[in-house]
């Protein structure tokens, strides 16, 4: 299901983002690998050409904030890949002091990727059909009262991909959209909420009841969602408790 695919993913220089990137490699997909950190990016891309074959990624530098840039990062992959197969939405940050910053790296721009990916996936707009991953959080599922701004841009993500998920056209042109809401996972986000945190102390408590857990963990939630064909508008849930879908009401009101 995987070789001879060809991914897109957003935020992929390092964290979640690099390794959804290895994940999907070691299937044999291509990958197209778009971040804002054009150093970390080379390097990365560096790296995977070199253990999965030249030519099995490409890197685009692109802030996603940029309509230009993003549009131009999925041109650029269509041109080299031939089609765009699956799109994973995950660039972001955590900024409760910029607050519009966050929401426009984690629920803006996830809605204009969202938006292109339909187009080059839509069998209507010549496309094959896809996945579309939209990297949500736990804290788009429940309150979150240290960090109100990052919580409302994972909920509008659920809400967002849920929405379009449910489409009766996007459904009959092939379109597969999904959530993924891990937990605190061990990257260099987490890191950064103490400089940002409306409550330092209560995000410290957050951190001790949930955990920190391995990136595998996130990946075989990750291989999940893309595997379960049957789950469009799901939202898949991962932390030190398990793996679960959400039951959400029904797409319709
Ligand atoms: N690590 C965690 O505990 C969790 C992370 N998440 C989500 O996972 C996603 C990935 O985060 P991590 O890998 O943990 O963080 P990270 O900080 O390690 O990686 C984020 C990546 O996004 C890139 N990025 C940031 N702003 C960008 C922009 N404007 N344009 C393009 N790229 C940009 C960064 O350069 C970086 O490579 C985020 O959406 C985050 O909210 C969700 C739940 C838990
Ligand atoms: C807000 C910090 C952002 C860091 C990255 C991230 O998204 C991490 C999220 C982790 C958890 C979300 C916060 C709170 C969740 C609250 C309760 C979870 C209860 C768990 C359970 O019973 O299943």
């Amino acid at each position: 299901m995987f070789t001879g695919k060809a991914a897109l993913i957003t935020g992929a220089a390092q964290g979640l983002g690099k390794s959804f990137a290895a994940v999907l490699l070691q299937k044999g997909c291509k990958v197209c690998a778009v971040d804002i950190n054009e150093e970390k990016l080379q390097s990365t891309v560096k790296e995977f050409n070199t253990v999965y074959g030249e030519g099995s990624v490409i890197g685009n530098k692109c802030d996603v904030t940029n309509a230009r840039e993003l549009k131009e990062s999925f041109k650029q992959a269509k041109d080299t890949f031939r089609h765009i197969d699956i799109v994973v939405n995950n660039a972001g940050v955590v900024d409760e002091q910029n607050w519009e910053k966050c929401l426009d790296i984690n629920l803006t721009a996830v809605i204009r990727g969202t938006l292109l990916a339909l187009d080059y996936m839509r069998k209507d707009r010549g496309g094959n059909g896809g996945t579309i991953v939209n990297v949500s959080s736990m804290a788009g599922i429940y309150p979150v009262e240290f960090a109100p701004a990052y919580a409302a841009s994972k909920h509008g993500v659920i809400g967002y991909t849920r929405s379009w998920a449910f489409h009766p056209e996007v459904q009959s042109n092939g379109v597969r959209l999904v959530c993924l809401c891990p937990a605190y996972t061990d990257t260099d986000i987490i890191k950064s909420l103490p400089k940002s945190s409306v409550d330092i102390e209560l995000y410290q408590k957050s951190l001790q009841t949930l955990g920190v857990m391995k990136m595998e963990r996130v990946m075989e939630a990750f291989v999940k969602l893309l595997e379960d064909t049957d789950n469009i508008g799901s939202v898949l849930s991962v932390n030190k408790f398990g793996i679960k879908y959400w039951k959400m009401q029904d797409a319709k009101l």
